[in-house]
C-alpha cells in the first residue's frame, strides 16, 4: 500500500498539463537497464531505447512525465530545446545523478563523474589543455625553443600523420584498382586511440606499433588490448559486486572465474600502462625539460597531482584521480569519435551524392591529394573551408548521438517550460511543468534531434545542408546537443571536430566509399538497416558498418 501511495503521489508531481505514461520497471541509467538497453523496455513500451521522438509525437508533448518502479522518482522525460537548455545552464538546481556515474569510477573519481567544487577542480585543471588560444605543445628540447601551438593544430596534424599511416596499410593489401572490405569501428577505433594517446598523453605510437598484439617489456598486454578489453569488461566489472572480485583471486569460480580473471587483468594491464606515462610525465616536469612527449592534458593533470595540498588555486589531483581522468579521457576521446565517423562512413556509402560533394570540397583545398606530414596541412588554413564535410559530420551526431540519454536530478523545486502541438505542427502552445526537488530530468537527445518543431518534417532524411548556414537561416543551435550543453558540456569537443573533419575528408579524398559487395544487390531500406545498425552500450555503438573502399585515381 505503502508503494502504491508513493507512486501516486510521484505520478502527480508534474501537475495536470503534462502527459503521463506510466510506471518505469527499470531506472533508466541504473543497475541492470545499461546492460539490457537494447532489448527492455520493450518495442512499443515507454523508455524504448530505439523509439526517438515517436512517444512525444504520440502525447502531442516535448516533455513526458513518468515514475521509476524502484525509488518511486518522478521523471520528466524531454525533447524540449527550451526546457533543456535550462537544464544545461541552471547548474545550481539541476545536477548530475553521480550514482549512475559510479561505472566509470574504476580507478577513483574523475571529471565525468563528479559534481560541484570537486567537479571544477577537476576541469580547471585539464581547461587550458582545450582552449585554442592559450595551449602550447612543446615540439622541441629546450624552452628557449619551444613551440607555441594552437591544440586543435596538433590534433590536426596528428590525424593526419595516423590517416596516412593507416591508408599505407591498406593500400599495401589492396591490387591496384581493386578495393578494400573493411569494418569501419574496428579501423576507426584504432585511428581515434592512436590520436588522443598521443594529443592528449604524448604516447606517439604508430598504426604498426600499435596494432601489434606482442605487450612492450614489463606488460602483459599491449596498450590498445588493454584498452579495449578492458572498455569491453566495463559493465561487466560495474555490475559484479567488489566481493565477487576479490574472491576471484583466491578461489577458482565456476561460469564467471574467467571473465572475472580477464576484466581484473586488463584494468590492472591498462593501470600499468598509465602509470608508465604518469612516471615520464613527472620526470620531464621534476627535471622542468619539456619534449614532445609532454602533451598539454599529461602534462595539467600530473603538475595537479605534483603541487601542494593547500595550493591557492585548489588545483590538487589526487592519485586516483589523477589515474581516473587519465582512464576517462581515454575513453570519452575515442570510442566516441570513433563510432561517429563509422556512422558517417556507412551514410557516405549510402549517399553517394553527399560523398561527391565532400570530395569536390576537398579536392579544391587538396587538388593533389589528401595531406601527408611531409606536406604538412594546417588546421587554421584547412578547417574553416570543410564546411560541408563539418555538417556531414554534424547531421551524423544528430542523427546517431554516441550519448543518447542524459539524466538530471532537481535539487530544489523549479518549473521548466515544455510545448504541447498538433499532429501538423499547426499549433504549439507552451506549458509551464512544475519539478519536484529530487525528481529526475531525462534529456532524451536522439528524441531532441528527431524533433520537427526545430528540424523540420524530413527530420528521418540524412540532409548535411540543415547544417549549414545561410542569409536566411540559422540552424538551430539549441536543438543540437550532441555534446550535451552549458558548463558541463563536452570539453573535448572541439578536438573531436578537428578531428573527425580532418579524418573524413582525407579518407574521401583518397577513397571512394562504397556498399560492400554482399549487400549490393540489395534494397537501398536493408543496406541502410544493415550499414548504421546500433546497439547501446557506453556509447550508441555501430554494429554492422562494413563499407567497400576503391582508391581515387588522383
Ligand atoms: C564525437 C565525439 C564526441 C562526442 C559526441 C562527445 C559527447 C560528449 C557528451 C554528450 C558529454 C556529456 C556527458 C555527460 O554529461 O555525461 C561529453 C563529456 C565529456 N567529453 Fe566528450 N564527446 C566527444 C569527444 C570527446 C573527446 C575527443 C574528448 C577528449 C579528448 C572528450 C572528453 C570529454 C570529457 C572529459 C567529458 C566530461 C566533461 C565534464 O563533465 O565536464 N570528448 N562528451
Amino acid at each position: 500500500v505503502q508503494k502504491y501511495t508513493s507512486l501516486c503521489s510521484a505520478s502527480r508531481a508534474f501537475g495536470a498539463a503534462c502527459p503521463y505514461a506510466g510506471v518505469v520497471l527499470l531506472h533508466p541509467f541504473r543497475d541492470l537497464s545499461i546492460v539490457l538497453g537494447p532489448w527492455f523496455p520493450f518495442k512499443g513500451q515507454f523508455g524504448y531505447y530505439f523509439a526517438r521522438f515517436s512517444f512525444y509525437l504520440e502525447h502531442g508533448s516535448t516533455c513526458i512525465g513518468s515514475v521509476t518502479l524502484s525509488g518511486s522518482i518522478p521523471t520528466l522525460w524531454l525533447a524540449d530545446a527550451q526546457a533543456i537548455k535550462t537544464i544545461a545552464t541552471e547548474t545550481a538546481i539541476f545536477q548530475k545523478d553521480v550514482v549512475a556515474y559510479e561505472t566509470l569510477n574504476i580507478y577513483g573519481p574523475n571529471m565525468v563523474g563528479t559534481e560541484g567544487a570537486d567537479w571544477k577542480r577537476h576541469r580547471k585543471v585539464a581547461n587550458p589543455a582545450f582552449n585554442e588560444e592559450i595551449i602550447f605543445l612543446f615540439g622541441l628540447i629546450t624552452f628557449s625553443d619551444v613551440i607555441v601551438q594552437a591544440s586543435n593544430a596538433f590534433v590536426w596534424m596528428e590525424t593526419v600523420r595516423v590517416a596516412n599511416e593507416w591508408f599505407a596499410e591498406m593500400d599495401a593489401k589492396t591490387k591496384p584498382d581493386s578495393s578494400i572490405t573493411i569494418d569501419a569501428p574496428q579501423y576507426l577505433v584504432q585511428a581515434t586511440l592512436l590520436v588522443v594517446a598521443s594529443a592528449g598523453f604524448g604516447r606517439r605510437a604508430s598504426w604498426k606499433e600499435n596494432s601489434s598484439t606482442t605487450p612492450p617489456a614489463g606488460h602483459k598486454l599491449a596498450f590498445r588490448a588493454a584498452v579495449s578489453i578492458a572498455l569491453e569488461h566495463l559493465f561487466f566489472r560495474a555490475l559484479t559486486p567488489k566481493w565477487i572480485h576479490a574472491l576471484s583471486i583466491r578461489v577458482r569460480l565456476p561460469f564467471l572465474g574467467h571473465a572475472l580473471a580477464e576484466t581484473r587483468e586488463s584494468f590492472e594491464a591498462l593501470r600499468l600502462h598509465m602509470v608508465e606515462l604518469v612516471s615520464l610525465s613527472r620526470a620531464w616536469v621534476v627535471g622542468g625539460k619539456v619534449s614532445n612527449m609532454d602533451a598539454g592534458l599529461l602534462r595539467n593533470l600530473v603538475e595537479a597531482n605534483m603541487t601542494q595540498e593547500d595550493d591557492v588555486h585548489h588545483k590538487k589531483l589526487t592519485d586516483d584521480e589523477l589515474l581516473s581522468d587519465i582512464f576517462t579521457f581515454l575513453l570519452a576521446g575515442h570510442e566516441t569519435s570513433a563510432h561517429s565517423l563509422s556512422f558517417a562512413v556507412g551514410l557516405l556509402a549510402l549517399y553517394p551524392a553527399v560523398q561527391q560533394k565532400i570530395y569536390k570540397e576537398t579536392m579544391r583545398i587538396w587538388p593533389d591529394g589528401c595531406p601527408t606530414s611531409a606536406s604538412p596541412s594546417s588546421y587554421k588554413e584547412y578547417f574553416p573551408k570543410l564546411q560541408y564535410t563539418l555538417a556531414t559530420f554534424h547531421e551524423t551526431l544528430r542523427l546517431f548521438t554516441p550519448v543518447a540519454r542524459l539524466s538530471k536530478i532537481a535539487h530544489a523545486d523549479t518549473t521548466l517550460t515544455a510545448h504541447r502541438f498538433t499532429p501538423g505542427l499547426d499549433v504549439v502552445t507552451p506549458f509551464d511543468v512544475p519539478v519536484r526537488a529530487g525528481s529526475m530530468v531525462v534529456i532524451d537527445v536522439l528524441a531532441l534531434h528527431m524533433n520537427p518543431m526545430y528540424w523540420g518534417h524530413d527530420v528521418e532524411d540524412f540532409r548535411p545542408e540543415r547544417f549549414v548556414d545561410t542569409e536566411t537561416y540559422r540552424w538551430p543551435r539549441d536543438a543540437f546537443f550532441g555534446f550535451s550543453g552549458g558548463p558541463r558540456s563536452c570539453i573535448g569537443q572541439r578536438f573531436a571536430l578537428a578531428e573527425s573533419v580532418c579524418m573524413l575528408a582525407s579518407l574521401v579524398r583518397r577513397y571512394e566509399i562504397l556498399v560492400p559487395k554482399h549487400l549490393a544487390g540489395k534494397s537501398f531500406s536493408e543496406q541502410k538497416r544493415t550499414l548504421l545498425k546500433w546497439k547501446p552500450g557506453v556509447t550508441v555503438t555501430p554494429t554492422d558498418c562494413v563499407v567497400r573502399l576503391k582508391r581515387r585515381d588522383v
